[in-house]
C-alpha cells in the first residue's frame, strides 16, 4: 500500500492531530485490557506477598493471595493470568519430578484460581528451570542439555497442568519437537480444548535477569541457555520456529523478549497471520521502573506507549507485569 499525500498546503497532516477527538477518530491501533496477559509469581505459605527487589511493584504471592490477584484481574477484565512458581530449593532435583506433581505449587494455584475466578483463562509455563538443580530448562547430561529426554518430562508436566485445569499451556523451553509431542499427548488424554501458546521465537537474552531472581533460578543457573534459546542476531530463524510450532499444533505463538524484538513481531504477524503475542519481560519492566523511580521518565506514559508499540507491530496481545496497572488506566 502506497499512501497518497497531496502537496502542501492541500495537505496539512497536522489538521488530523488538532484535537483529541480527531486523533481518536483516526488512530490506527488501540490498546485495551483485552490485550493483556498478567504473569504472576507463586510461592508457598499463607498470607504472603513478598517483594522482588529487581522488579519493584511485583511480588511472589502465596496461593491465597494469588486467588485475590485472580479475582482482581477478573474484575478488571484481564482475560488471562500466567503462573510461574518460586520453588522451595529443597524440592529441586536432578529428575525435576516436582514439575509434574499434581500437587505442586502451580497445579494447586490453577485449581485455586478456578474456584474463585472461573472466567479468567489460566496460562502456565512449561520448562524445567524452576525445578532443576542446575537452573536449566532441560535435563543436563554430561554438560549437554539433552532434547528428547527433556521433551518426555515436559509432556508429563503439560498433562499435569491440563489435568489441574489450565486453559493455555505455555512451553518456554525451546526444545525441538515439544509442541507436537504435547499436542499428541493432550489429544490422547482427551484435553481437546487446551490451547498451546508456544514461546516459539525465544531469544537467549540478558533481559530475563530479574525473572531468574523472581523464580529463584539465578543462583542455580550454571552457564547460559544459548544451546537452546535463539541467537539475538537472527530473524529468518524466528520465522522457521514459528512455522514449525504452528505446524506441530500451537494455537498461538509468542516472541520474547518484546520491545527489542518488534521487527520479529511485525514479520511474524504479516507472514503467518496467527494469534501473535509478545512478552514484555522482566528486564524491560525493571528498566522502565528504575528510570521512573529516578524521575528520569514518566513511568505511566512509557508503560502505555511501550504496550501500544506491540499492537502497532501487529501483536494480538502482550504478557506484561504491567497488566493490572495498565488495565486500571485503560478502564478509567
Ligand atoms: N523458561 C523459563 C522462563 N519463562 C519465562 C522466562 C522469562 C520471563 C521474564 O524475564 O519476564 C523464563 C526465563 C528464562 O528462559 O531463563
Amino acid at each position: 500500500m502506497k499512501p497518497t499525500v497531496a502537496a502542501f498546503p492541500a495537505a496539512r497532516p497536522r489538521r488530523l492531530r488538532a484535537t483529541p477527538a480527531l486523533r481518536n477518530l483516526v488512530r490506527e491501533n488501540t490498546l485495551t485490557t483485552d490485550d493483556l496477559i498478567w504473569p504472576v509469581f507463586v510461592r508457598d505459605g499463607d498470607g504472603i506477598e513478598e517483594p522482588i527487589p529487581s522488579m519493584p511493584g511485583v511480588t511472589r504471592r502465596s496461593i491465597d493471595k494469588i486467588k485475590e490477584a485472580a479475582q482482581e484481574a477478573q474484575a478488571l477484565g484481564i482475560p488471562a493470568i500466567c503462573l510461574f512458581p518460586y520453588t522451595d530449593p529443597a524440592l529441586k532435583t536432578e529428575d525435576c519430578a516436582e514439575a509434574w506433581s499434581p500437587d505442586n505449587l502451580v497445579n494447586r494455584a490453577i485449581r485455586a484460581i478456578k474456584s474463585v475466578a472461573p472466567d479468567i483463562a489460566v496460562m502456565t509455563d512449561v520448562a524445567l528451570d524452576p525445578y532443576n538443580i542446575n537452573g536449566h530448562d532441560g535435563y543436563v547430561v554430561d554438560g549437554e542439555i539433552v532434547n528428547d529426554e527433556t521433551v518426555e518430562a515436559l509432556v508429563k508436566m503439560t498433562l499435569a497442568q491440563a489435568d489441574a485445569g489450565a486453559d493455555i499451556i505455555g512451553p518456554s523451553d525451546m526444545m525441538d519437537g515439544r509442541i507436537g509431542a504435547m499436542r499428541r499427548a493432550l489429544e490422547t488424554a482427551g484435553h481437546r480444548n487446551v490451547n498451546i501458546l508456544s514461546y516459539a521465537a525465544k531469544y537467549a537474552s540478558a533481559y530475563y535477569g530479574p525473572f531468574r531472581d523472581a523464580v529463584g533460578a539465578s543462583g542455580a543457573l550454571k552457564g547460559d541457555k544459548k544451546t537452546y534459546q535463539m541467537d539475538p542476531g537472527n530473524t529468518d530463524e524466528a520465522l522457521r520456529m514459528i512455522e514449525r510450532d504452528l505446524s506441530e499444533g500451537a494455537d498461538m505463538v509468542m516472541i520474547k523478549p518484546g520491545i527489542a524484538y518488534l521487527d520479529i513481531c511485525q514479520r511474524v504477524k504479516s507472514t503467518f497471520g496467527a494469534p501473535t503475542f509478545a512478552y514484555q519481560v522482566s528486564g524491560e519492566y525493571a528498566m522502565i521502573e528504575a528510570a521512573a523511580q529516578n524521575g528520569w521518565i514518566d513511568g505511566e506514559r512509557i508503560m502505555l506507549e511501550s504496550l501500544m508499540a506491540f499492537k502497532r507491530a501487529g501483536c494480538d496481545g502482550i504478557l506484561s507485569y504491567y497488566a493490572p496497572a495498565a488495565a486500571r488506566l485503560l478502564n478509567s
